[in-house]
């Protein structure tokens, strides 16, 4: 059979036939400049890959290169020849913007601005909900267990949610009715929380997406008014199809053609700017709303970045890219250029609030960069995060501080061999469902550390932890140390000893002790476990050594 390669968007469109197992096709084509295409997947439209070509020099000859076998259909849907302008029919990248850059109307129209200020991109638009919504959101929940149903109208955070998003709507001059619905439903829903004395992780899930409803929704019409053709769209509408894992559900691979589609062909049938909810998902099973983790919106654009096969994710912050720390925490840290995308995923999760945890597997998957900007200063490079990188000159690239942690030093009372005493640790941990983060094991003893997000995102925590430690005594001899801290150092691993060597001087200097230490074979994370109290100061520490000073001093 062959496959053929349609040029959807020249007024007489030529197509070319190739057969299946074709790996190379030139075109002849008259019109000069670029020309790329996108392939599909005939059976549900999703994007396999992009393919952009440039004019051969001055031969009008185009080389296509395309997995025969694999493609089926090759549909042209960009075309730019500046001579004859035609139609552009294709999404270009994802521009997510989190809470801080959509905080006021000033802020979203500097967004908007932002936005028209790349004119040859079509963005897909993912949005936070504005400023500190989300937590005031929560807030107002659990104020509405024990307020009773007459107070609910007088909970504070209602009222400045409403307060905000009128505000917004009149500044930016646009109707109140665009959000008023929601803020009555929400409204309702504080009311149903206060009749039934409860907030369950669903209706928790149900709550928040109320802030990223509204935010889309006059940031579209904001658009609109100004002449710019929007579209908002709510993630649990269109295909963002997740487990049923409330306030942390994971993103199902189902979404990926199914968000592609909607979105490819919104936009070929009428082209409007997508504005989606980030954060935002439908659990399969229940068709309920779920979230996917705090920061949730950053995993929303990775995952329409690799669904539409973009050429880039951008996701726009408040600081002037990933830093080399916390600038909470040390205000020198200074912006990281470049990073791989193992880099980033072990930085966000081992605790940079940057990024979401789980957002790199996208963008890692579909082999699409990510750029982190800052929208209060557009001008800065930001970070640039791909497959890979010139690691020749990198020692340390950031420090991350996850506090908090607890951690435990498991010695074996040996009535079991060496591999039934590890294998019943850990299934001790699988039976109850908690994460286990950092590990460093002995034939007979281990000491790891448990993912606090996990434990923080439950109730009954010291319930849990009584039971893991009963269920672990069975076997082994069990100290439980709260109040820990994990210091990770993501870095060049082929440089590992002297950023140990370098780590350990400056730790002995300031006299602290390390409790644990772990470094996997081929990661670029080495974890130090200290004590609450003296974390911020040893990243302090570190950061002046590795980052303030010049590495050949690090040498003497
Ligand atoms: N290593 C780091 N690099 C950059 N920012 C960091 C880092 N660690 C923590 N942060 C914090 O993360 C914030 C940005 O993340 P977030 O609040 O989720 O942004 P947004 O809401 O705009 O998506 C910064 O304001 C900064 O305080
Ligand atoms: N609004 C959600 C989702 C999100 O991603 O927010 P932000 O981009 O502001 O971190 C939250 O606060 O968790």
């Amino acid at each position: 059979m062959a496959a053929s390669l349609r040029f959807s968007g020249l007024k007489t469109p030529p197509t070319y036939s190739f057969p299946k197992q074709t790996t190379s096709l030139q075109c002849h084509s008259a019109s000069p400049t670029l020309l790329s295409f996108a392939a599909f997947r005939p059976s549900n439209s999703s994007i396999l890959r992009n393919i952009s070509l440039r004019r051969c020099c001055e031969s009008r000859v185009f080389r296509v290169c395309c997995q025969g076998g694999n493609v089926d259909v090759i549909q042209r849907n960009e075309f730019e020849a500046a001579s004859s302008g035609e139609a552009e029919n294709q999404l270009t990248c994802v521009m997510k913007f989190g809470g801080s850059s959509v905080a006021s109307a000033e802020r979203m129209r500097e967004v908007a601005d932002l936005i028209l200020s790349f004119p040859n991109e079509r963005p897909v638009i993912v949005l936070s909900a504005m400023g500190k919504t989300t937590n005031k959101l929560l807030l107002a929940g659990e104020k509405a267990v024990s307020c009773g149903v007459t107070n609910v109208d007088a909970i504070e955070e209602l009222n400045f949610i409403k307060d905000l998003h009128h505000r917004t709507a009149d500044e930016l001059g646009v109707e109140r009715s665009i959000v008023d619905g929601h803020l009555e439903v929400l409204e309702q829903l504080l009311k149903g929380i206060a009749m039934m004395k409860e907030l369950t992780l669903r209706t928790k899930d149900y709550l928040v997406s109320f802030g990223e409803c509204m935010s889309t929704r006059i940031f579209a019409a904001y658009l609109n008014k100004i002449g710019v053709k929007a579209r908002q769209y709510d993630a649990f509408e269109i295909g963002f199809i997740t487990t049923d894992d409330f306030t942390n559900a994971d993103i199902l691979e189902a979404t990926y053609p199914a968000v592609a589609k909607r979105l490819n062909d919104d936009w070929i049938s009428d082209p409007a700017i997508p504005i989606v909810t980030g954060f935002l998902g439908k659990g399969w099973r229940s068709s309920a709303i779920t979230t996917l983790g705090r920061g949730g919106s950053d995993l929303t654009a990775t995952t329409i970045g690799k669904a539409l096969g973009l050429r880039e994710i951008q996701v726009w912050k408040d600081v002037d890219g990933v830093l080399t720390c916390d600038p909470n925490i040390y205000q020198h840290a200074e912006p990281v250029p470049y990073l791989t995308f193992e880099e980033a995923a072990e930085l966000a999760y081992f605790g940079a609030q940057v990024l979401h945890p789980q957002s790199m597997r996208p963008a890692r998957e579909g082999d699409i960069p990510v750029r982190v900007k800052n929208s209060y200063n557009p001008n800065a490079p930001g970070t640039l995060i791909t497959r890979n990188r010139d690691m020749s000159k990198a020692v340390l690239t950031s420090i991350v501080l996850k506090r908090n942690v607890t951690m435990l030093d498991i010695v074996s009372t040996r009535m079991l061999g060496q591999f039934g005493f590890l294998a019943k640790v850990f299934s001790i941990f699988e039976d109850l469902g908690i994460s286990v983060d950092v590990v460093a094991t002995s034939e007979v003893s281990t000491s790891l550390t448990l993912d606090p997000s996990k434990l923080w995102s439950r109730e009954l925590i010291q319930q849990e932890l009584d039971h893991v430690v009963e269920e672990l005594e069975k076997i082994a001899v069990v100290n439980l140390l709260q109040h820990r801290s994990i210091i990770s150092l993501i870095g060049n691993v082929q440089r590992s000893s002297l950023i140990l060597e370098k780590a350990f001087h400056v730790l002995r200097t300031n006299g602290v002790n390390v409790q644990m230490i772990s470094q996997g074979a081929s990661k670029v994370n080495i974890s130090l476990i200290v004590h609450d109290t003296e974390a911020e100061q040893c990243v302090r520490a570190l950061h002046s050594t590795f980052f303030e000073s010049d590495l050949p001093e690090l040498d003497q």
